[in-house]
């Protein structure tokens, strides 16, 4: 990759005898945001701290602008960290907590109010400088964390779960806020999340983790639309996963029919999932669908119902539909070719748990 910033390489991390990073391979295009989104413990913080350089991958190569960094000091690398829990100084003010890191860079007093003025402009908290960090809210701290990293112009700037302590709406509001930002300031941002909708709102690219691994990358609509595994498909919004089987190219067999899809490329009578999204189902009369389902359960959500119902072969469809139904009913579902995803390579959660238990 031409722009890459930063590159791992066959990565590995062990803490004793427990891998918790297993041959991670990326690379980190400048100017972008990026997304590391997984379950707690996955490995995204480790990622983090691995660029930062306040941990060693135990082996494999970290690349920025394609020199090796894996021994260079954490204060020389061009990145800069906001942390979970802001990490602000608590007997410094707005202005002072975020002037400390160019302060003892030994920067001139007027550059680096220039510098402070700019970072809380940028982060909207201009008249603010004054204060003191018990006077701000939780939102307002995280953006004084926000301006003291990025006073410093790294290169790349690492986000640890920054959003977490914040309540909904604030969280909301600061997902669009960080995402602007990262388009004005046109450096690379590298977000931590366990939270898909966080992840599937401000990225550029996805990184999808589990258990030290990357399971799949690309953008939102990538992933939320080709999910690799039965894991990505899970784990990124909601999803209607069957087993199927291959019959023929564009012709896959679940609940005892074939179906039109506009899959191909895989062996006849190859095992397979078959993805479909709540939302792209609708509920029609019983037999003028493809497929016909009994209502088992259903919540009224403001904008939607959200039903979940089984078909003959007892396999579990989840719809989200305006039309209400009724808890025993039977609906028909319908539902286009191009709606259908085709899942070739699955490992459940039960695959991933015997995988983790051979890191043990
Ligand atoms: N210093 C350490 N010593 C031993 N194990 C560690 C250490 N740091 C992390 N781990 C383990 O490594 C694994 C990955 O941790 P990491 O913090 O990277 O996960 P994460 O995906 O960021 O999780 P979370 O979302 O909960 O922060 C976890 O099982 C964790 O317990």
């Amino acid at each position: 990759m031409a722009n890459s910033v930063i590159e791992f390489r066959q990565v590995n991390k062990s803490f004793d005898e427990t891998k918790v990073l297993d041959e991670i391979d990326f690379e980190i295009e400048a100017g972008k945001f990026y997304t590391l989104l997984g379950p707690s413990g996955c490995g995204k913080t480790t990622i983090l701290r691995l660029i930062a350089g306040f941990a060693d991958a135990t082996s494999g190569d970290i690349l920025f602008e394609g020199q090796k960094i894996n021994e260079l000091p954490a204060n020389e690398r061009q990145v800069n960290t906001v942390f979970q829990d802001y990490a602000l100084f608590p007997h410094l003010n707005v202005f002072e907590n975020v002037a400390f890191g160019l302060e003892i860079r030994k920067i001139s007093k007027t550059e680096i109010k220039t510098a402070v003025n700019e970072a809380l402009k940028l982060v909207h908290l201009s008249d603010y400088g004054n204060r003191e960090i018990s006077e701000l809210s939780g939102g307002q701290q995280q953006r004084v964390a926000i301006a003291r990293a990025i006073v410093n112009e790294p290169k790349v700037l690492l986000l640890d779960e920054p959003l977490s302590a914040l309540d909904h709406k604030l969280r909301k509001e600061m997902q669009g806020e960080l995402r602007d930002l990262q388009r004005r300031l046109g450096i690379t941002f590298i977000f931590v999340t366990h939270d898909q909708e966080e992840a599937l709102a401000m990225s550029d690219q996805i990184f999808v983790m589990n258990a030290g691994k990357i399971l799949q990358s690309g953008s939102p609509v990538d992933i939320y639309d080709e999910p690799i595994n039965h894991f990505v498909a899970d784990f990124i919004g909601e999803s209607n996963i069957v087993p199927g089987k291959m019959q023929r190219d564009y012709v896959v067999n679940f609940d005892g029919q074939d179906f039109s899809c506009v899959d191909a490329g895989m062996k006849p009578n190859e095992a397979v999932e078959v993805v479909i999204r709540p939302e792209d189902l609708d509920i029609v009369a019983v037999d003028t669908g493809q497929v016909n389902v009994t209502v088992d359960t259903q919540l009224f959500r403001g904008v939607d119902y959200q039903i979940s119902a089984h078909d003959k072969m007892n396999n579990e469809w989840k719809i989200n539909s305006i039309h209400k139904t009724s808890v025993g009913q039977i609906v028909g579902l319908a539902f286009e070719p191009e709606d259908i995803h085709i899942m070739r390579y699955h490992e459940t959660e039960d695959d991933f748990d015997a995988r983790l238990e051979t890191y043990e």
